[in-house]
């Protein structure tokens, strides 16, 4: 249960945001424009068929940085609107190299009911020390004074190389509403010093390096914020389940599982485009191209994930039993 102590002046989610959360890709049409028509069909689709009912909005999955502030107020909304009553928590990254655009963002997402807001380091020009990262954050998280503050850690996109565990250090005297961490990152030694480090203050520690998140709920990962939630979210909540259960060997048969695919599209060429092609294919719900800068993923691509995915049975659902990690290829 989440326990921190709640001043009046914030408005605390009902329960901590914990277990899977999806970060949405944004849907397109082939023209390059935001397709707002699908996004009540993906919200349904990651309730029933993946169980995941938490996502992060307009973050990295979701091109985010690649969309015009008003854009990203619409994707914002539209998700908030369709998740009514269906979804747990929506999360809105509000993160830009504006500081303004950012305080616009975070405002935005309060007023039109999200529950939660997260923030990246700015990537241009950037903060060096850790008091003026802080500084930056402090500012986006008090134009939503009631929202939720969550800090996204992507060193590798951002450059900033400001280690999570030295931003946590004193962070709630700074930034009242800050609740957690997205941790996007593979250093283990930083993620399990930040949950050493802070457990008593009862924070989301979510991870965000999918084909590792077994290594990181053994070090304490709460939750997990990823891309391929939305259409290995079923396979991985089964893995939650058996880590929950203390079935760690059945644990480990998912992760492996999972990794299977991950390296296997890793070797093709993986990111955001890749992302939206096999969502299109496993949901069946057209997820577009992407914008530019980023290119269209190949048929070739598509092709050989889809016959990965087969191979590995992920488009069937079946579970996994004990063992079969011998089996599959
Ligand atoms: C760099 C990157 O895109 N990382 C993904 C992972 O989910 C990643 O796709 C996955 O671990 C496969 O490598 C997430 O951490 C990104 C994310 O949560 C977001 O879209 O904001």
């Amino acid at each position: 249960m989440f326990s921190r102590p709640t001043s009046s002046s914030m408005a605390f989610p009902k329960k901590k945001l914990q277990g899977l959360v999806a970060a949405t890709i944004t849907p397109m049409t082939e023209n390059g424009e935001i397709n707002f028509s699908v996004i009540g069909q993906y919200v349904d689709y990651l309730v029933k068929e993946q169980g995941v009912k938490n996502i992060f909005v307009n973050g990295t999955t979701g091109e985010g940085l690649s969309l015009s502030i008003s854009e990203r107020r619409q994707v914002a909304e539209e998700w908030v609107t369709k998740g009514k009553d269906k979804l747990d928590q929506v999360v809105i990254h509000v993160g830009a190299l504006s500081l303004k655009e950012s305080q616009e963002l975070a405002q935005h997402a309060a007023e039109i009911g999200a529950d939660g807001i997260a923030v990246i380091a700015p990537f241009f020009l950037k903060p060096w020390t850790k008091d003026i990262l802080i500084n930056f954050l402090k500012e986006v998280a008090a134009a939503a004074p009631a929202l939720p503050f969550y800090y996204y850690h992507i060193p590798a996109l951002t450059g900033v190389k400001i280690r999570a565990e030295e931003l946590l250090d004193g962070i709630q005297d700074k930034i009242p509403t800050f609740q957690g961490l997205k941790f996007s990152d593979t250093d283990l030694l930083d993620f399990g010093q930040c949950v050493d480090q802070n457990r008593q203050q009862q924070f989301a520690f979510l991870f965000g390096v999918d084909e590792q998140l077994l290594s990181a709920l053994v070090m304490g990962a709460t939750g997990a914020v990823g891309s391929t939630y939305n259409y290995l979210g079923k396979k991985t909540n089964q893995m939650l389940e058996a880590f929950e259960r203390k079935d760690l060997s059945l644990a480990l048969n998912y992760q492996f599982c999972i990794q299977r695919f991950i390296n296997f599209v890793v070797k093709l060429g993986f990111g955001v485009s890749q992302t939206k092609a096999i969502m299109t294919l496993v949901s069946g719900i057209p997820m577009g191209p992407p914008r530019l800068p980023l290119q269209k993923a190949s048929r070739e691509f598509t092709d050989s994930a889809e016959a990965k995915l087969k191979s590995l049975d992920f488009l069937s659902f079946t579970d996994l039993k004990d063992g079969s990690l011998e089996a599959s290829s």
